[in-house]
């Protein structure tokens, strides 16, 4: 076994990722190793692990390899797992591009939340197929400090509390999760995007990821955003026939979605690889210890 494991340093709108190419699965990524990867001041530093695994060679995938080659096993920065994430995918694309992997064209990429097909240019922003959003209707309100809001809750694949605040100052300094309840809303946890309007199907917002603390962008949250603004605005694209395009500025930059008629999410936004090096194996051993 090599006593250097390859990895990418990777980000859409400054979302980042450690990016860890392992085809035949054989990089045992323990919680804790991802832990150790994205800590930003003795890891590489990241908000998540991309973990690039061919589908055949993982379990979680093997059912989507005649779809999808690859799989993209995506970790939270605590070593939690998630269903998805909209800028991962970008990132990922574009690693399987630059590693040659993948040309031009649609890219079908399995993720724990279904096979997303990705539009890979030759270089520019990425557009993703992200699925179709399902709106629970149960009530939910989140708090923060002394302010409280009812929040839309909107599953991408992964859940979301969309709050729509005054100033997104309110959402404070985001260094804990926010409060929730009921409490049995989220079983299994929750990314909370507080939004602020900024023009016609323009809005900004701030997240707090589950397992990731407070990031400069989420790519689910950013498509949960959108939907919920569109029905706040009364548009439906299911019901006019027509899609509805929203803007949405996170810290990081700008994603720009659309909501087809039959329900179908696009994402564009941008996905950088900014560096490539060899990880020393026995580092990683020792911080796991
Ligand atoms: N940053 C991602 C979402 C990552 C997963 C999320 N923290 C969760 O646990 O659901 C994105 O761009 O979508």
């Amino acid at each position: 076994m090599s006593s250097r494991i390859a990895f990418l340093k990777g980000h859409g709108t400054e979302n980042d990722f450690v990016i860890v190419p392992d085809p035949d699965n054989a990089v045992d990524l323990s919680p804790a190793a991802v832990a150790a990867l994205c800590d930003r001041r003795a890891g590489i530093g990241g908000d998540g692990v991309l973990h690039v695994v061919r589908s055949a060679a993982h379990p979680e995938a093997r059912a989507m390899a005649a779809r999808a080659e690859w799989f993209m096993d995506y970790r939270n920065s605590d070593g939690s797992v998630a269903e998805m994430c909209g800028n991962g995918v970008r990132v990922f694309a574009r690693y399987l591009q630059r590693a040659g992997h993948a040309t031009a064209g649609d890219l079908a990429i399995a993720t724990r939340g279904g096979v997303k097909t990705v539009h890979l240019a030759k270089d520019g922003d990425i557009t993703v197929g992200m699925g179709k959003a399902r709106l629970p209707e149960q009530e939910v309100t989140v708090r923060v400090g002394e302010r409280s809001w009812p929040a839309r809750n909107v599953d991408m694949g992964n859940p979301h509390a969309v709050a729509f605040v005054e100033d997104l100052a309110h959402a404070g300094d985001l260094l804990t999760p926010p409060a929730y309840s009921p409490a049995s809303a989220y079983p299994d946890g929750v990314n909370v995007e507080f939004v602020v309007d900024r023009g016609p199907r323009h809005v900004a917002m701030r997240v707090h990821e589950r397992g990731s603390g407070e990031t400069r962008s989420c790519g689910t949250g950013a498509c949960a955003v959108a939907v919920a603004a569109a029905r706040r605005d009364g548009a439906d694209p299911a019901v006019t026939g027509t899609p509805v395009t929203y803007t949405v500025d996170v810290p990081g930059g700008r994603l720009v979605i659309t909501e087809r008629p039959d329900g179908e999410i696009e994402m564009t936004g941008p996905a950088v690889i900014v560096a490539e090096g060899e990880l020393d194996r026995a580092w990683l051993d020792e911080a796991v210890r």
